[in-house]
């Protein structure tokens, strides 16, 4: 079947290019609504990456979090116009130890795999999982952002040692919102802190048990354990806040992206026996397991509505660039594209 692929072959340029999708390849084929923009596409649509990086990257189709309506499926498992969600992952093994968005093997869509910016997509049967359609598109278009952050949180619970009276989360930003809302539904029990840099942001975390701006912490707030996920060379300053303000043998998630080394106080880490894990990515699982959390915990989808930024349909070139610039400027929030309209 003849497709239409969208990418991005400089920065703030896409050009159309075509490809055949195989209906005899045994794979879903899903027709993309709701893209959501993430860091990762803003890093190579503006080109901030290194040359050499983009050099190996590009041509490619951006987007890694969005859902669409299935168009053909030869498995059986879904209707023609079932909503699923497109997982971004792909893994080409199984590891038993090493989960599938660890293995170096795995591919990831607009990370030199083509994204989701196409007329349709052709994905395995296990790269979808369902949504219910009472989940608004616009919210549940981001599900990929907020797999992260369950399965950092899966990570976490796995990882760190049973005090937890109190959390600290660093960056008050999509990702840092969203790691704040589930780990309050999942450790209820647990004093939430969050550490950020604008008041009005650090607002919309009512559910908090409390709020600082990094710039005035009190020397005698201590953490048992913390999220790190503010990222870029904002990131240094982050984790050392942490590496201060935690409680010997506390765990630190590293969830920021940073295109360059970030420096530590690694004697500190030493003498606090500081555990220190990175989580990129996610999983079938914690898809599933997040789909799970939007049903278990209604008035999560309310929270996440508060993070839904500019809707911006899009109908040509034009209108994409319209919406990746718009997320460039915006304050806050996710930008969603209204695709294939
Ligand atoms: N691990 C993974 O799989 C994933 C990682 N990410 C990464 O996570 C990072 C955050 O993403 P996202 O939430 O979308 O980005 P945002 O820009 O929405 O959030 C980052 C927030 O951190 C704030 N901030 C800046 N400096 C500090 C500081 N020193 N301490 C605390 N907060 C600070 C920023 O404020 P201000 O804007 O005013 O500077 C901003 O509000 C990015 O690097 C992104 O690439 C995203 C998705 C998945
Ligand atoms: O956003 C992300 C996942 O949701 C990851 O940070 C992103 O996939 C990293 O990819 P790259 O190495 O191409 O920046
Ligand atoms: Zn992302």
């Amino acid at each position: 079947m003849l497709n239409t692929v969208y990418r991005l072959v400089a920065p703030r340029r896409f050009e159309v290019e075509f490809n055949d999708i195989d209906l005899h390849a045994g794979q879903i084929v899903v027709r993309p609504t709701h893209l959501s923009i993430c860091h990762a596409d803003q890093r190579y649509y503006q080109g901030v990456r290194p040359a050499e990086v983009l050099k190996e990257k590009l041509p490619m189709a951006l987007i890694h979090e969005g859902l669409g309506e299935v168009l053909y499926d030869p498995t059986g498992t879904y209707q023609c116009g079932d909503t699923v969600i497109m997982i971004p992952n792909t893994p080409c093994e199984k590891d038993e130890v090493i989960a599938e968005n660890y293995l170096r093997s795995s591919k990831f869509r607009a990370s030199g795999f083509d994204g989701f910016m196409q007329e349709h997509v052709a994905l395995d049967i296990d790269r979808v999982v369902p949504v219910d359609d009472s989940i608004d598109k616009v919210i549940a278009a981001f599900t990929e952002l907020v797999s992260v952050s369950v399965h950092a949180i899966r990570r976490f619970d796995s990882i760190a040692h049973k005090r937890r009276k109190a959390v600290g989360i660093w960056g008050d930003g999509n990702l840092g919102y969203i790691t704040a809302i589930f780990f309050k539904a999942m450790f209820p029990n647990t004093k939430l802190y969050i550490l950020g840099v604008d008041q009005e942001k650090l607002s919309g975390f009512s559910f908090a048990d409390d709020t600082f701006s990094v710039s005035d912490i009190p020397d005698d707030l201590y953490i048992d354990h913390a999220f790190e996920c503010v990222g870029g060379a904002a990131s240094q300053q982050a984790i050392n806040q942490i590496i201060d303000h935690i409680q010997p043998e506390g765990t630190i998630s590293i969830l920021g992206v940073s295109e360059y080394p970030v420096p530590i106080n690694t004697r500190m880490v030493l003498e606090k026996g500081l555990r220190i894990f990175g989580s990129s990515r996610s999983g079938r699982e914690d898809f599933l397991k997040t789909v799970e959390l939007y049903k278990e915990h209604p008035e999560i989808i309310g929270y996440l509505r508060n993070i839904v930024g500019a809707q911006v349909e899009v109908r040509s070139i034009e209108d994409m660039n319209k919406a990746f610039e718009t997320d460039i400027h915006k304050s806050m929030g996710k930008t969603i594209m209204l695709w294939n309209k």
